[in-house]
């Protein structure tokens, strides 16, 4: 906090650089200088924010986003807890009707927030209007003792970022003031008249902002681990390459570098996708102000595909990684434990990946049928229906693997829609025939979202000003990301006949030499990265190299050396070695 003050980033930016890094195993401020931070930015109203920004600035207030309950998360029109607008003390009343409306996860509410924008289904007039966001106080600002009518608690030990507390919190007929609802969209007049956004979906715009920000996050992550499994893999000596000769580095061996080459373009096509998001999330923000929400669907859409994408990509990579260190990978020394356990959770948390998937291929269905009527569709998704440029571009070429790339999505899309129909004369229920071909939508959504990373990968790397020599490598780089992830699809390039048997061979042959040729960068690129050896925190992983030193001292630290004999040797062995059991 004090090196945000230092180099005056606001708060809200403060997500964006590498301060959380720093704390690995996840940090209780975290969801107070990210969604708390924005949530005051972009759904409290100008008056709102002089009241609250500066105190949360200076850390007097520090917030969380509440939003999730026991019984709903994903489901957030489902959301129980209430805020019933009295007209007669002009406040709210927040209430927590039932066990399962209980707010439960929201990071830092444990213990650490005092305040939180809570997510409420708003009554007023005797009509609900659904979930809608408040600034509730939740603690004394002095003593920290939770308020009368707040009931607080820590949910207990996860599988990771337990250096957070993630908490639960329940209301008893609570009262806030009117004036305490974000009112940057929406009102709540003093007589109790409602007005309406002109979105309804303005007031989810911290969780879309928050997706952004995970894609951002997944590329650190697989960064830091792919540095520490790169570096490792070239200190490690390992078996023989060729009988009776010295043991090579294990980076030497083809299958460690298909393990960690392809997580290595990841960074970059995750990063590319990651600024492009970014930069179509500012301009979508600059509309919202000046009254146009046109583009927000497609916000929505990209940053669930992208937050989908980057998040299973990186936890994959990471594991990977881990793998790829053999057993020192599974020593929490080695940094790549909590790498993992704090990325796994961003396919949950901010919505759950096949739920946001699923958004993407309803978009990719409205998208595709709206095509063929001869309606405007949004740019990203014209390809549906537009028609092939295959034939335009040399055969194999990086252009030809990305139309490739955009006609088996749009070949998908269109066969999995015709599945839609068929299921829907069988059932004669949207809904039903909906769900009867989710899976092939989520697989619609996939290659759509590959596609598009794919794309930014490669015009990202074509505009790119950099020498031509790092050109070079960032091309052959993207190359093997673009083969990897045919060859992970074949399926999809065989049916739509976009890529032949031969094709898929001769690109199988050119990943294996890629991975040859690019074995020699694979240091440098991730020494690029530049982390701090305090910012990695991994054993192996270490830019000297010292890695069996290095575990070594670590082990050293571990409590259980204090002593030579340990109290449980006294207290347990002892007697259980001595009882002829
Ligand atoms: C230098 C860089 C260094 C980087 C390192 C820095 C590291 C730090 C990074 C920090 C990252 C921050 C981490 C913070 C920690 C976060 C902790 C996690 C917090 C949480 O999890 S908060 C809770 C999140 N919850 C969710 O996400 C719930 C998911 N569910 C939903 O969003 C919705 O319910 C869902 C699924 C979208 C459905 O909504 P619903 O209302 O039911 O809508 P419909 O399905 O009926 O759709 C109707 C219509 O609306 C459209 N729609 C939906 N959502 C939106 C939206 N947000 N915007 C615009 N439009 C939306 C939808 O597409 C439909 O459109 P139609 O046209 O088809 O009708
Ligand atoms: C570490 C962590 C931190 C979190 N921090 C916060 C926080 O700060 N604030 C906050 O408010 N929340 C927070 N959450 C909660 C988080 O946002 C939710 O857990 C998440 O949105 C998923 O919702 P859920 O738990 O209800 O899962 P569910 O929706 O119950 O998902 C369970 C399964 O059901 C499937 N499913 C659900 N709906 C559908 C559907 N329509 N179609 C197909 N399949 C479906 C899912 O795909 C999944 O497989 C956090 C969660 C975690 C793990």
């Amino acid at each position: 906090m004090r090196k945000l003050a230092e180099h005056n980033i606001p708060l809200r930016e403060a997500s964006i650089t590498q301060v959380h890094s720093v704390l690995r195993d996840g940090n209780p401020l975290i969801v107070h200088t990210s969604m708390f931070a924005n949530a005051l930015a972009s759904l409290a109203n100008p008056k709102q924010q002089q009241q609250w920004v500066p105190l949360a600035e200076k850390n007097r207030i520090i917030g969380t986003y509440a939003q999730t309950e026991i019984g709903h998360g994903t489901f957030v029109r489902g959301l129980e807890t209430t805020a019933i607008f009295d007209p007669e003390t002009k406040e709210f009343v927040l209430h927590s009707p039932t066990i399962t409306s209980t707010k439960w996860w929201p990071g830092g509410l444990g213990k650490t927030a005092n305040a939180a924008i809570v997510m409420a289904q708003l009554y007023t007039q005797g009509k609900c209007y659904g979930p809608h966001p408040f600034f509730v106080q939740l603690r004394d600002f002095d003593t920290h003792h939770s308020l009368p009518g707040v009931i607080l608690g820590e949910i207990g030990p996860r599988l990771g970022i337990n250096s957070q507390d993630n908490g639960y919190l329940r209301f008893d007929h609570y009262r806030i003031p009117r004036t305490n609802m974000l009112m940057r969209h929406s009102q709540v007049l003093e007589d109790g008249s409602y007005v309406k956004p002109i979105h309804n979906k303005l007031s989810y715009g911290t969780m879309v902002w928050t997706r952004v920000a995970i894609v951002h996050s997944c590329s650190k992550k697989l960064a830091c681990a792919v540095t520490i499994a790169t570096r490792y893999s070239a200190v490690r000596h390992q078996s023989e390459l060729v009988p009776g000769k010295p043991e090579p580095q294990i980076l030497e061996y083809q299958t460690q570098q298909y393990k960690l080459l392809p997580h290595i373009a990841s960074v970059f096509a995750i990063l590319f996708s990651a600024s492009s998001v970014l930069r179509m999330q500012r301009n979508v923000a600059a509309s919202i102000s000046k009254g146009n929400v046109e583009l927000l669907p497609e916000l929505h859409i990209l940053s669930c595909a992208m937050k989908a994408l980057s998040s299973q990509d990186s936890t994959q990579g990471i594991e990977t990684c881990r793998l790829a260190c053999g057993g020192h990978g599974y020593i929490a020394s080695s940094g790549l434990p909590s790498l993992y356990t704090s990325t796994t959770c961003t396919i949950t948390y901010e919505g759950e990946n096949t739920v946001l998937l699923l958004q993407v291929a309803r978009y990719l269905i409205k998208s595709y049928r709206a095509g063929l009527e001869g309606l405007p569709v949004l740019p990203s998704v014209m390809y549906l229906t537009a028609p092939s440029a295959m034939h335009q571009s040399p055969p194999l070429s990086n252009q030809a693997l990305i139309e490739a790339f955009r006609i088996s999505s749009a070949n998908l899309v269109k066969e999995t829609e015709s599945r839609l129909c068929r299921q829907f004369n069988l059932e004669q229920n949207f809904h039903y025939a909906w769900n009867r071909c989710s899976v092939a939508l989520v697989h619609c959504a996939e290659l759509h979202s590959r596609y598009y990373m794919c794309e930014k990968f490669l015009s990202t790397v074509e505009s790119i000003r950099a020498s031509d020599r790092v050109r070079s490598v960032l091309q052959d780089l993207c190359r093997l990301y673009l083969i990897h992830h045919i060859t992970l699809n074949q399926g999809h390039f065989l049916r739509s006949g976009t890529l032949s048997g031969v094709d898929l061979s001769t690109l199988e042959e050119e990943m294996y030499e890629l991975l040859a040729k690019l074995r020699p960068q694979a240091v440098p690129l991730v020494d690029a990265f530049d982390f701090r050896d305090e910012l990695l925190g991994s054993t192996l992983g270490a830019w000297d190299g010292r890695v069996y030193e290095r575990l070594y001292e670590e082990a050293q630290k571990s409590p259980l050396n204090k002593t030579d004999v340990s109290k449980a040797y006294h207290k347990y062995l002892q007697p259980l070695m001595k009882s002829n059991l």
